[in-house]
């Protein structure tokens, strides 16, 4: 078992890794909470829910279940778990839990920090992408227009992953939570982006799994407790989604899951740095690496005009100019104020490139 701990303005708490911690959340939880709320999805409710209920034996205990993936993540889901927690009477010395991938720790994150102006939650993720989306704080839900642009930064009380279950993940989500390590590496760790490039996603084991994750971790709650409120270096943590969210909504959310649309944001911003320093980073590496796990790499043919108006929703743009995390090398990350004449001019060879690729 690993202990990692994360000093939050309000409070210091930790984040625990390890194998079937799922069925001894008393050692990690306090227990003089007036009653426990279990947010989850139908696909992890029907694999973990009744394991995780069985640690609550002696407190009373209510569970809400969305439905699985990223359309959940929003107001309708929001209301519906303030009414469920309502009608089961739960009250500010309540504790939600948050178990599943990062939408259900999102929501209900952004839950707990609503509910009666805000109540203590722990985060118990699920899929590898949650070794990021469980740490730092930031909770959201979407808006049709972008990605997490309702939300507020509301630390959890403790993270508790039991790397176990993600034994039960399909491949995409696989993939989709190693965009994300990919994205730690690049913009800290060039040793560590060299192994994620050597790692074949097929025949990944638990070891690989578990080293990885934790080196992810420890990139992740560094930076979030130096700069909680994204007010400097957190924006690094960005790098790739001004173009992957921008994706994830234009092409629906869901359409193509958080991870695979961070991919092909950390290629165009290995590109756009490419083009501004004109400096050679790693794409190819990262494009080969992408096609042999099988990552979508295309643009689905979306127009420029569309890509930017949605990146314009981004939470980094300033005077409706958006500001790109790029890299001046691995482990250089720099903030990039982009023109829209200039970012439709990078999207065109961007998209020219990926086609050539
Ligand atoms: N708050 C943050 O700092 C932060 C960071 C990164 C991503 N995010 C957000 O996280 C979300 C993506 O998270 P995600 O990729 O975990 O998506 P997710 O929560 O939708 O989970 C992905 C899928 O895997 C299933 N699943 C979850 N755990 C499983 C398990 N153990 N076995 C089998 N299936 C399982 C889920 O039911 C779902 O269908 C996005 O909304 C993204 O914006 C937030
Ligand atoms: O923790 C952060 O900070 C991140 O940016 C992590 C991202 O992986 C994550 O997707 C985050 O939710 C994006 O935040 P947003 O502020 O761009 O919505
Ligand atoms: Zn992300």
């Amino acid at each position: 078992m690993k202990e990692i701990q994360v000093q939050s303005s309000s409070h210091l708490y930790n984040i625990t890794i390890g194998e079937a911690i799922r069925f001894q959340l008393k050692d990690f939880i306090a227990s003089d909470y007036s009653s426990v709320y279990i947010v989850t999805d139908e696909s992890v409710a029907d694999l973990y829910l009744q394991e995780i209920l069985e640690n609550f034996s002696e407190t009373k205990v209510s569970h809400f279940i969305i439905p699985a993936g990223e359309k959940s993540k929003n107001i309708n889901s929001f209301y519906k778990l303030h009414t469920h927690a309502l009608k089961n009477g739960l009250d500010r010395n309540s504790l939600i839990i948050a178990l599943g991938g990062g939408v259900v720790g999102d929501l209900a994150g952004f839950g707990a920090a609503t509910y009666m102006r805000g109540i203590d939650y722990i985060q118990i993720p699920t899929t590898i992408l949650a070794h990021d989306s469980s740490v730092g704080g930031k909770v959201a839900i979407n808006h049709e227009l972008g990605k997490n642009l309702i939300g507020n930064f509301y630390p959890p009380k403790a993270v508790i992953y039991d790397v176990e279950t993600l034994q039960s993940l399909p491949k995409k989500e696989i993939r989709s939570g190693y965009a994300e390590l990919v994205k730690e590496s690049l913009i800290a760790d060039k040793a560590f982006f060299n192994t994620i490039i050597q790692t074949d996603l097929q025949t990944l084991t638990n070891k690989q799994l578990q080293e990885h994750i934790l080196v992810g971790i420890k990139i992740k709650a560094s930076i979030v407790e130096s700069d909680e409120k994204e007010s400097g270096i957190r924006k690094f943590l960005n790098l790739g989604h001004t173009l992957g969210h921008a994706l994830e909504a234009e092409l629906g959310y869901g359409f193509l899951t958080h991870g695979e649309a961070v991919a092909i944001g950390l290629l165009f911003s290995l590109h756009v740095s490419e083009e501004i320093y004109e400096t050679k980073m790693p794409y190819l590496p990262l494009i080969e690496w992408l096609k042999t796990n099988n990552y979508p790499t295309g643009m689905h043919q979306l127009e420029p005009d569309a890509l930017i108006s949605k990146m314009k929703t981004d939470k980094k743009v300033v005077n409706q100019t958006i500001q790109m995390v790029l890299l001046k090398g691995i482990g250089e990350p720099t903030m990039k104020e982009i023109n829209d004449h200039d970012l439709k001019i990078y999207l065109n060879s961007f998209v020219q490139r990926l086609v050539g690729e």
